[in-house]
């Protein structure tokens, strides 16, 4: 086996939700290409220590607050890499390009800047998803009730919801499935559907969601998104391993459907996330909207609610 570079990098995150890139300077394996700033852990750093060392060499800014995020592995001819991403949320002093390099803010969803580093795929596809999933709750609203929280949702700003009704025959479920997409559209919000992926087109969602069971039988990565429900290890080396660009991870909490259930707790949430994905990890069970920044604490994406996110 060939030996691993480790890199740390910092995606540098303003309060309207733009990101920072930066070009490879002249002399380097793809110079000219968009990257986020950062560079090798040396010998006895940790990722983080690396962080803040290349972003105070590269651009001459002091990191203050940063979380880590993604970790993905990439082959390259020059190099195989893993990187260790880090959201860096406040930082002091403005960047400067000590290495001639450009800097270009970017909207995640509609990156102008190309070409971008080939390893960094999944890491843009994650900065697009958002800090809460909501998981539909028909099975206790009610058809039209749940319909009328989703409308009150989205108007308050929700932006992607996963359609969950197990319960439902297939007729009925397509039904609804018309219903939420057309609230869907009318807020620029993005419907998954549930289970299988043959029902994206049927309905005309955004992307699908897989239970835990279908992980092992799904060969291929589902077009548009694809999110799966993981509840230990071995999941979410599966989920990886397909290349999905979220899992949900639980239970963390105790729920209401299932109060005696074995919970993860939040240390070992975060020590399943602590072996580091390539996918973003939302904190599923118990959750609350007012947990996104434990669960960011705790090496996590955001969460994933079900009752929570209806009221
Ligand atoms: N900094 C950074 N490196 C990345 C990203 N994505 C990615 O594949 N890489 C790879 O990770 C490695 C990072 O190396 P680097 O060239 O930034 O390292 P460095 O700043 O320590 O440079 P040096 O070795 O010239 O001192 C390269 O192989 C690069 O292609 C990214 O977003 N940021
Ligand atoms: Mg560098």
């Amino acid at each position: 086996m060939s030996k691993i570079t480790e890199v740390a990098a910092g995606i540098l995150i303003r309060p309207d939700g733009d990101f920072l890139l930066g070009s490879r300077p002249e002399g380097k394996p793809y110079a000219g290409w968009w990257e986020f700033p950062g560079g090798k852990l040396e010998a006895g750093e940790t990722p983080y220590e690396a962080l803040v060392r290349e972003l105070r060499e590269e651009m001459g800014i002091e990191v203050e607050a940063a979380t880590p995020w993604l970790v993905q592995r990439f082959v390259y001819p020059h190099a195989t890499v893993k990187l260790h991403f880090f959201l860096v949320s406040q930082w002091r002093g403005e960047p400067h390009p000590h290495e001639g390099q450009a800097f270009v803010w970017q909207t995640a969803g509609a990156t102008t800047a190309e070409p971008i580093l080939p390893a960094n795929t999944p890491i843009l596809r994650g900065l697009e998803l958002p800090p809460t999933l909501a998981l539909s709750n028909v099975a206790e609203l009610g058809r039209q009730g749940w319909l009328d929280a989703l409308e009150q949702a989205l108007a308050g700003g929700l932006r992607w919801f996963v359609l969950r009704e197990p319960q439902l025959a297939r007729a009925e479920y397509l039904d609804l499935a018309a219903a939420a997409r057309t609230l869907a559209r009318r807020y620029g919000a993005r419907l998954l559907v549930h289970g299988d992926p043959a029902l994206v087109e049927e309905v005309g969602a955004d992307g699908v969601h897989l239970p835990s069971r279908l992980l092992a039988e799904v060969k291929e990565r589902p077009q548009g998104w694809c999110g799966a429900s993981v509840h230990d290890a071995a999941q979410l080396a599966q989920a990886a391993e397909l290349g999905l660009d979220y899992v949900m991870l639980g239970p963390v909490l105790p729920t209401l459907s299932h109060p005696d259930a074995p919970t993860l707790g939040w240390d070992g949430f975060a020590r399943l996330v602590e072996q580091g994905w390539p996918l973003a990890v939302y904190a599923l069970g118990g959750m609350r909207p007012e947990f996104v920044a434990t669960a960011r604490g705790h090496g996590g994406h955001g969460v994933a609610m079900l009752r929570a996110a209806w009221r």
